[in-house]
């Protein structure tokens, strides 16, 4: 339970409401005790009458009357401080629920890029919202309930046991085993409801996978596949919710056995003890069994408390985890600062924490301020690391990466990330306009300089052509871009950030070697003050860079510029022989 304390932090932020709802809870649970008083009353009336005690009917009529004025003015206090008391607990638990949402969304914000590769995406949507969801439960249903049922088995239990203790404990006899029962319940129906909400979320992936890959399983002709593996998925959907409805069907039978038990005591035991002259009157029988009823579910939703507090104690437990992770990535320094664009790598290696592997080692180069260095190589050479590095996606594990002579870490890191502008390999658009799209290197960015952007990347006429222009919707529910042009979308958001350096992450691959030159000659243009790194695997792309390396294995194999490369008669004269033959046929 320990994990709760967490939560204890929103309690005191919203003290005064909940302080309310308390007031209030206590305040709508002594109204109700007027019914079951003034019923008793009542037929006490009735049977002094029936006995011949009182003769005068008006008098009874008009205390009737009485009692039932009371009844409906307390019922109807009663009901509207209910609704105020769930006004209160319920809009607290919804704010605190907002609340822990944004905090672990903030926190997710902050946490680096080895979080993400570690956490599955659907762990981390589980915590958003699943988890915080049975988290709410705690600190609304579970405080709202439980403060209810105290406060009414303070407040009916002293008045019963004032009225006639000995009938009191037999009546409260069965509830503890009901309160126990219903908890017993509780836990079995959320084991199989957790079970039932795994393969629910088995069956949602399975779904949207093959829905996503729909063109990959007609090309393959796969649908019976895919069809029969989905039936097996429903089947066991279906078995466990079975399962869970056996459960489930046991809960009021259950409330309904015990609630009949207890009235029944009642009866017998108060019936015996008025026959025995114990009790006075048989207005307190009524009056019982109308407090019985009244506590079954108050007592019965102990168990079910007990169960919800369990649960949002595993839930805080796993929000706790990720909410005292530390990036790995931290910010060190506070000085905002200007960034000029030196590039340098001082024996540098580094190794995948998540796969130990090494993808660079040893390596050192330097780019000066508004020089432009490509880098080469096979797949899986460690180009990317590179930019990931210059960028402090992920800090060296060994060596130094230094800007302006600086070492990374020293820089503040929203002035380092403000300075770069990054084109990932995979374009990554989000389902919004194109023109929104590009402003998320700038957000304040106009329209024309999205345009501008848009013509510097290339894409300007592609976009021109689509019948909402810039205000075309792309994703899921817009339309779908071509390679070339998600990367070039990508490129214009670099672009338009106006960065120090730019970082190319073979993000060119889709794109024809005409359309490729015209980029990196706007490029060269917009960018000649700006330090540019280009991964890449055509010459075409590296060969007017001032450097250029080629990485093999995580090492240098070669590097210089075009000339020197040529001379060499390496991998890159071999690349550019082929690559030129290529071009010529
Ligand atoms: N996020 C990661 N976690 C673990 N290992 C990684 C990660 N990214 C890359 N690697 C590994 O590091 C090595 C270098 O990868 P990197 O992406 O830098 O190569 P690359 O030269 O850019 O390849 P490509 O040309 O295919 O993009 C590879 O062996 C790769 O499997």
């Amino acid at each position: 339970m320990k994990e709760l304390k967490y939560l204890n932090k929103f309690f005191i932020k919203y003290k005064w409401q909940l302080i309310l709802g308390f007031v209030i809870t206590v305040a709508a649970r002594i109204f109700t005790l007027f019914t079951p008083r003034f019923i008793g009353k009542s037929t006490d009336v009735i049977k002094a009458w029936s006995d011949g005690e009182i003769t005068d009917a008006s008098a009874v009529q008009s205390e009737l009357l009485f009692n039932i004025g009371v009844i409906i003015a307390t019922a109807a206090l009663s009901a509207v401080l209910t609704f105020f008391m769930r006004q209160t607990f319920i809009v607290v638990s919804r704010q605190i629920e907002y609340d822990l949402k944004n905090e672990i969304y903030e926190q997710y914000q902050k946490l680096s890029l080895n979080f993400y590769k570690k956490n599955r995406t659907g762990d981390l949507m589980n915590r958003i919202s699943e988890d915080v969801s049975k988290v709410r439960m705690y600190v609304g249903p579970a405080l709202m309930y439980g403060v209810m049922t105290f406060t009414l088995f303070v407040v009916v239990v002293s008045y019963m046991i004032s009225t006639a203790p000995i009938l009191t404990l037999y009546t409260l006899i069965p509830l503890p085993i009901l309160s126990v029962a219903i908890y017993k319940l509780s836990v079995a129906i959320n084991k199989r409801s957790t079970i039932v909400q795994q393969i629910l979320s088995s069956l949602n992936t399975f779904t949207q996978e093959s829905f996503s890959g729909v063109s990959v399983i007609k090309s393959y002709g796969i649908e019976p596949q895919v069809s029969s593996d989905f039936e097996i998925m429903s089947n066991d959907s279906r078995q466990k919710n079975i399962n869970l409805v056996k459960v489930q069907a046991f809960f009021f039978p259950l409330m309904v056995l015990l609630i009949g038990v207890s009235n029944l005591l009642v009866i017998y035991i108060g019936g015996t003890r008025y026959i025995d002259g114990e009790i006075e009157s048989l207005g307190v029988i009524v009056e019982f069994l109308l407090y019985v009823n009244m506590l079954t579910w108050p007592v019965a939703s102990v168990g079910w408390i007990t169960s919800m507090v369990q649960q949002s104690a595993a839930s805080q437990k796993r929000i706790n985890e990720f909410l005292s992770q530390e990036p790995s990535i931290k910010n060190y320094s506070n000085l905002k600062e200007e960034i000029k664009g030196g590039i340098e790598f001082k024996n540098v290696s580094f190794t995948y924490e998540d796969t130990n592997i090494t993808a660079l080692k040893n390596i050192s180069f330097e780019v000066k301020t508004g020089e432009t260095l490509a880098i080469m190589g096979k797949t899986g050479s460690g180009k990317s690391t590179i930019l990931e590095l210059i960028g402090r996606l992920y800090d060296p594990t060994q060596g130094k990466v230094l800007i302006d002579g600086k070492p990374t870490d020293a820089i503040n890191l929203e002035s380092l990330r403000k300075s770069i502008g990054y084109v990932p390999q995979d374009a990554f658009l989000f389902s919004e306009s194109i023109a929104n799209n590009i402003r998320f290197g700038n957000v304040e960015a106009t329209q024309d300089e999205v345009i501008e952007a848009a013509k510097n990347a290339a894409v300007h006429q592609n976009i021109m052509g689509f019948a909402k222009k810039y205000d075309t919707i792309l994703g899921e529910r817009g339309i779908t871009l071509s390679g070339g042009q998600k990367q070039r979308v990508s490129i214009a958001r670099a672009i338009i950030k106006n960065p120090r350096i730019v970082l190319f992450d073979d993000c060119l691959s889709a794109v024809d070697t005409e359309t490729e030159e015209e980029i990196f000659k706007k490029l060269q243009e917009i960018s000649s003050n700006k330090t540019a790194v280009v991964v890449s695997h055509r010459v075409s792309s590296a060969k007017s860079a001032d450097h250029i390396i080629i990485l093999d294995e995580g090492e240098i194999l070669e590097q210089g510029n075009h000339e020197d490369l040529i001379q060499q008669d390496g991998y890159y004269k071999k690349l550019y022989d082929k690559q030129l033959d290529q071009k010529e046929s």
